[in-house]
């Protein structure tokens, strides 16, 4: 039998099993809902409500059919859904030999097995460790000036002498290079322009069924996965080659960094499969939330003048005590403390990741209901974001509800995740959100060249015109 045939059928029979396996052994309740068809089951629905900007409305009707917890397939897998701010809690708290984060199918065959996402205990905490290491506030701090340099490159090559652009693309374009340039080492050439490409290919089918057939999205994602890790392995050994050379770079990409990470009897931190698997996930990980946050800010600010003069202001304060050449400096970004606000209240608004995953490793029981080993959960973390009663008027953007002097409820902003998971990469999205503002404030105004315009998610957030904005350079204009 062809091995697509097989893997089809265990795919196919998988869910069928463990939902008798699990009727047999135990007398307690599942949760109510139904599994739909096998493998199928509410993946299309699901996917198609996020597609179209329902998934909100997906998820109300089904806690209005079934309440706050209920069963379902989805990617192949039973899955129980859970939402609110107790099963945020209850999920980053939740021990790990109850619970391990586990991406659907699709993602951890497109970024490798040891990718930190499929990884838990002690295993997770060692790479994650690793990873936190070259992302901590210490090391970034060395790359700030890099980080402004990408981004006045970028402003100078795409933006000025144009009167219309299309910001949601130009985002991506500028967080990736951003991340390559940081991360790899990779300056602008044709290699990185290919990375691009091979990323947003990968990128397409990171939530879609694992079915590996020739034409599925899938399958072209799986070619693009093979690529860039070719791309990423030849960069490995010649990094390695120029450090065994001592030839020392001024300033090391983070590459270099990992390769150079001991454990304490000096054996690698990292095998390279680790690396690989965990670049590749950095890189998802990373630019393309970033750039959700860079572009739902750019339209909220279109639509909204008092907080816009707000950030200008603060973005004003700053460039006036700077020479036209003078990079950013940390500290100058300590003081950007109104942007950061308005990012953390579009990310509010508009999270970049909708929902999660977690495997089901015991048997456990969650407000009386049975969760079997083997299914899945996945909860909408952010649906907390909406909630009038821990947001009031949740649909206003309002960057004060995050002044320190008002704290937030614990587990209500999970826009970066929580618990031992939460998401590393916070400051190096920091850093490059109020760089990219303060540059884009300083140097432009724009509009919106529609209106109305709406977003889809697919499974990120996208707007469907990809964001068209009239630009006007400002005057004097400070050398972006
Ligand atoms: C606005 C930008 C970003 C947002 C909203 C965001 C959000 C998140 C969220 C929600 C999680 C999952 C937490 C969970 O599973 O509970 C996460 C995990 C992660 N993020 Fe981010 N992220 C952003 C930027 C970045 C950047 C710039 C990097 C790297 C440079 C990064 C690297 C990671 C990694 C490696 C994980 C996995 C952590 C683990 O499993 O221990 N993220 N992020």
């Amino acid at each position: 039998m062809s091995p697509v045939i097989l893997f089809s059928m265990i795919l196919f029979l998988l869910p069928l099993y463990l939902v008798l396996i699990t009727f047999r052994k135990s007398s307690k309740k599942l949760p109510p809902g139904s599994l739909g068809f096998p493998i199928i089951g509410q993946s299309f629905s699901f996917l198609s409500a996020m597609k179209k900007n329902k998934a909100e409305e997906w998820v109300h009707d089904r806690i209005r059919k079934y309440g706050p917890i209920s069963k379902m397939s989805l990617l192949g897998t039973p899955t129980v859904f859970v939402c609110g701010q107790a099963a945020n809690k209850f999920i980053y708290t939740c021990d790990s030999s109850i619970l391990a984060n586990q991406q659907p199918t699709s993602i951890r065959r497109l970024c490798g097995e040891r990718n930190i996402l499929e990884l838990s205990g002690h295993e997770h905490k060692r790479v994650r460790g690793a990873l936190v290491s070259i992302l901590k506030p210490d090391i970034l701090k060395q790359y700030v000036g890099k980080m402004d340099e990408e981004v006045r490159k970028h402003f100078k090559i795409h933006w000025h002498g144009k009167t219309k652009v299309l910001a949601m693309p130009l985002m991506k374009n500028l967080t990736f290079n951003v991340m390559s340039s940081l991360i790899f080492g990779i300056e602008q050439s044709e290699k990185r322009e290919k990375l691009v490409e091979l990323f947003q290919q990968l990128v397409k089918g990171a939530l879609s069924v694992p079915i590996n057939f020739p034409f599925t999205c899938f399958n072209r994602s799986l070619q693009a996965s093979a690529k860039i890790r070719t791309i990423i392995k030849d960069l490995i050994h010649e990094k390695r080659a120029a450090m065994e050379d001592q030839f020392t770079f001024p300033q090391q990409d983070l590459i270099t960094t990992l390769l150079n990470l001991r454990n304490d009897d000096l054996s690698a931190a990292l095998s390279d499969e680790e690396i690989v698997d965990n670049v590749i996930v950095i890189m998802i990980a990373g630019h393309d939330t970033t750039s959700i946050l860079l572009s739902f800010l750019i339209n909220l600010l279109a639509n909204n003048p008092s907080v816009y003069a707000s950030v200008l202001q603060e973005q004003e304060e700053i460039a006036k005590c700077k020479v036209s050449e003078d990079h950013l400096t940390w500290d100058d970004l300590q003081r950007m403390r109104y942007t950061w606000r308005a990012a953390m209240e579009s990310l509010r608004m508009t999270p970049p990741v909708f929902s999660f995953f977690r495997k089901v490793l015991k048997d456990f029981e969650y407000e009386g209901y049975l969760i079997p080993k083997g299914w899945q959960v996945i909860w909408v973390a952010c649906m907390t974001h909406m909630d009038e009663g821990i947001f009031p008027n949740p649909s206003e953007f309002d960057p004060e509800r995050f002044d320190k002097q008002a704290p937030v409820p614990p587990y209500s902003f999970v826009a970066f995740g929580g618990g031992p998971r939460i998401c590393p990469g916070y400051d190096f999205a920091r850093l490059e959100t109020l760089i990219t503002i303060h540059y884009l404030v300083n140097g432009f105004t724009w509009k919106l060249c529609q209106p109305d315009i709406s977003f889809s998610r697919d499974p990120l957030p996208i707007f469907k015109d990809g964001l068209g904005i009239e630009i006007e350079p400002k005057l004097p204009s400070k050398e972006n």
